[in-house]
């Protein structure tokens, strides 16, 4: 169905945008410069007897340009533009162009005559229930009728401008495709029929003949309440003027000027002529803008939404299970909407299966009994205002519906986004649901992922292989598509500073865009399990500073990389750990080789004040990070850097010591709203954390949850 609707519809709207520029073109001749409501009908008809020999009619078109058919003094027949205060000619009928009148068929009937109508008809009615769904979905994803217009959040572009264009158009599309339906129904002729007929309102009362310049009726009526004037085509007494006005038409006695007879418009005639006015913009160039840009949004929402639905595809399509559900050991249940979450569930899938467990996978919607499960894993996302996805709407009912056969352990990671207030909170329900619950026991607190980040996920997974003492590991071409690995080639490494650290300088082969805070992914040769640096981006460069572990695989083979070698990896967003965009303000925390993104950070900073906190044990372990600090300070790309040794002295200073005399500056910074990055290792971002929550307590009578909820606490720590 989306499929030939979609071809009918794009057909519709491309006609639409060549047709939407008819109106315009017309408009723009300059055949209407008279205002219509200063000349009567009596004034033009006297100029034109001057001028012409007789006159068969005149007519005022949707530009308010004034059409006279006449008969010439030299006998001939002739229709044009006029100037109805003299009755000159100003220009010839504008003759209906080839390619709006190709556009046109094309439009209205397909060059397919009455089917084609037909079909197109019922598709206008189509996009109009299409309009109206689309709405209902995006209350439903924004959480009710009344978020509909609140702020969006950018989740991705197609479904961005999908929602942004959706409020926009709405509108205007429900015109377009209401007055549609209307002009076919006309066609079809199953609008009621106007059986209305010419009501007498007098009879010929006075036989003194009066010239038509003198008909009161004619002095009355201005130029722009009429449609067309007929003129009586004999001297017979029954011959009238037939005039029609904007509301009524009348007959007029073509000796004695009386009305005879009138008909009143009748509201199907009044709607067929809105429709037409409101589908084919006729007459206004502003409301022909609308809709040519009508007909844009609708080609944009045609391919937008097929790539939405393309790439959901694409994720859900892909639950292959080799068992059936009542042999499975481990079940995964998934909660999702536009298909990400399966990446993560699907990789724990294959891990498991790898380990020889007996697996079973599926969406939390078509949750049910399973004979031999022991453990549930279950990974959802939250939608709306907080409510489930679309597959997993039935999961807490069904919960109560089927009583397990085993007890069994679980675990719920929720997908979510600290952009919404109501961060995971489907994943905190079900988690709730399911500790209540006396047949299922937590194995693992529930772990949230903020906007899908793998290193939030990978906290959950190595808090899992802990527990279950498993040797596995995520196949990450699974997560970030394998195509995306790239060539990277060293440019510069720097010697192996007091602490074992080293600073190395990439460039990659292929042009990905990549910004600092992102992440490189590298697996060493003969290992499985890849290893997340943190990114700098400099002059285009991917910077990393590395510490190398005694027995660290991967550290050790960066550290014998030399200039020039090239190695494999793969670049991963990492969006919650950006830069801040126009930020004023911006706190930076690290310690020992956490500084490798800010580097990359300050380098590109023009505008915005950066206050930079950073620990390490000796001054010495600064040592190859100065030259970057020195001249940051110097261009003024850095405001403020403070640091904290913790082998210098007797008295051991860290980071967080540091920030504690800092506690008034960093409590008005968060009160304003500004951002904090902490990158570096899980201890130091515990303890910062705990002096960031006694200044929000103290200082600011809140908890520093409050200003993480707002995403002004970001953190990249391992
Ligand atoms: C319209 C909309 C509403 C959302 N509402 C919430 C929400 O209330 N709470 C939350 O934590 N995440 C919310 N999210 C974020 C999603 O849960 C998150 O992007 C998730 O990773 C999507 O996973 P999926 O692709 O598997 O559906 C929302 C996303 C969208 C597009």
């Amino acid at each position: 169905m989306a499929i030939s609707s979609a071809i009918f519809i794009l057909i519709a709207a491309i006609t639409g945008i060549i047709l939407a520029f008819e109106p315009i073109s017309n408009q723009i001749k300059p055949y209407n410069y008279i205002d219509l409501e200063t000349v009567s009908i009596a004034e033009t008809i006297t100029v034109l007897q001057n001028e012409y020999d007789e006159i068969v009619s005149l007519s005022i078109d949707e530009n308010s340009f004034v059409k006279a058919s006449v008969i010439t003094k030299d006998g001939k027949s002739a229709s044009f533009y006029i100037n109805p205060k003299t009755g000159e000619k100003i220009g010839e009928l504008i003759p209906k162009k080839t390619i709006f009148e190709f556009a046109t068929n094309l439009h209205r009937s397909l060059f397919l005559k009455s089917t084609g109508r037909f079909l197109v008809g019922f598709f206008s009615f189509f996009l109009f229930l299409i309009a109206i769904t689309g709405v209902i979905l995006i209350a439903k994803r924004q959480g009710g009728f009344s978020k509909v217009f609140t702020k969006i959040i950018k989740e991705e572009v197609n479904q961005y401008y999908h929602i942004v264009f959706g409020r926009w158009f709405l509108i205007p599309i429900i015109i377009i495709t209401l007055t549609g339906v209307c002009l076919s129904l006309e066609k079809f002729s199953l609008l009621p029929k106007d059986y209305s007929k010419h009501k007498t309102l007098n009879t010929k009362t006075t036989t003194q003949k009066l010239k038509t310049t003198d008909f009161e009726i004619f002095k009355n009526i201005k130029l722009n309440q009429v449609e067309k004037i007929e003129f009586p085509f004999s001297t017979d007494e029954e011959d009238f003027f037939f005039v029609k006005l904007v509301n009524k038409e009348i007959a007029v006695h073509q000796f004695t000027g009386q009305i005879i007879s009138e008909k009143k418009q009748t509201l199907v005639n009044l709607l067929s002529n809105y429709s037409l006015f409101l589908h084919t913009g006729r007459g206004s160039i502003f409301w022909s803008l609308v809709l040519l840009l009508s007909c844009f949004a609708i080609l944009f929402f045609i391919i937008s939404g097929f790539s939405m639905t393309l790439k959901r595809r694409k994720k859900t399509d892909t639950l292959n299970n080799i068992i059936m559900k009542d042999e499975a050991e481990f079940i995964i249940l998934i909660g999702s909407e536009t298909g990400s979450t399966f990446k993560y569930a699907n990789a724990i899938y294959k891990a498991l299966i790898e380990q020889k467990k007996k697996v079973f996978i599926d969406e939390l919607d078509n949750y049910t009994s399973y004979k031999k499960a022991t453990n549930l894993l279950i990974f959802t996302a939250t939608y709306g205002d907080g409510d489930a996805p679309a597959n997993a709407n039935l999961f807490l009912k069904k919960l109560k519906e089927h009583q397990p056969i085993n007890n069994i352990n679980f675990s719920v990671v929720g997908f979510g986004s600290t952009n919404y207030p109501e961060f995971c909170k489907f994943a905190i329900l079900v988690q709730a649901n399911l500790q209540i619950h006396e047949n299922f026991t937590p194995i693992l607190p529930l772990f949230k992922v903020n906007n899908q980040s793998f290193v939030d996920f990978e906290k959950w997974f190595t808090q899992l292989k802990n527990l279950y003492k498993f040797d596995i590991y995520i196949d990450e071409s699974q997560i970030f598509n394998s195509k995306e690995k790239t060539i990277i080639k060293v440019i510069e490494k720097s010697d192996l500073n007091i602490d074992d650290t080293f600073l190395l300088k990439l460039k990659l082969k292929k042009n990905i865009k990549f910004n600092s805070g992102d992440l490189i992914s590298i697996t060493p040769k003969n290992e499985k399990t890849p290893r997340l640096y943190s990114i700098a981006k400099v002059d285009k460069h991917i910077l990393l500073s590395i510490k190398k572990h005694k027995f660290g695989v991967c550290s050790t083979f960066l550290q014998q990389l030399s200039k020039e070698n090239n190695f494999e990896a793969t670049i991963q967003e990492n969006k919650n750990f950006h830069f801040p965009k126009k930020a004023k303000e911006v706190i930076l925390i690290a310690n020992g080789t956490g500084i490798g993104p800010f580097l990359g950070m300050i380098a590109k900073n023009k505008k915005t004040k950066i206050s930079l906190f950073w620990g390490g044990r000796t001054k010495e372990s600064l040592k190859i990070y100065k030259p970057h600090i020195d001249k940051a300070l110097k261009k003024g790309s850095l405001n403020s850097f403070e640091t904290a040794f913790s082998r210098e002295s007797d008295s051991k200073i860290y980071v967080q010591n540091v920030l504690k005399k800092y506690n008034h500056f960093i409590s008005e910074f968060l009160k304003n709203g500004n951002t904090i990055l902490i990158c570096g290792s899980l201890a130091m971002q515990k303890d910062v954390e705990l002096v960031l929550q006694e200044i929000s307590e103290e200082l600011l009578e809140t908890s520093l949850e409050e200003f993480k909820q707002k995403n002004q606490i970001k953190t990249d720590c391992y």
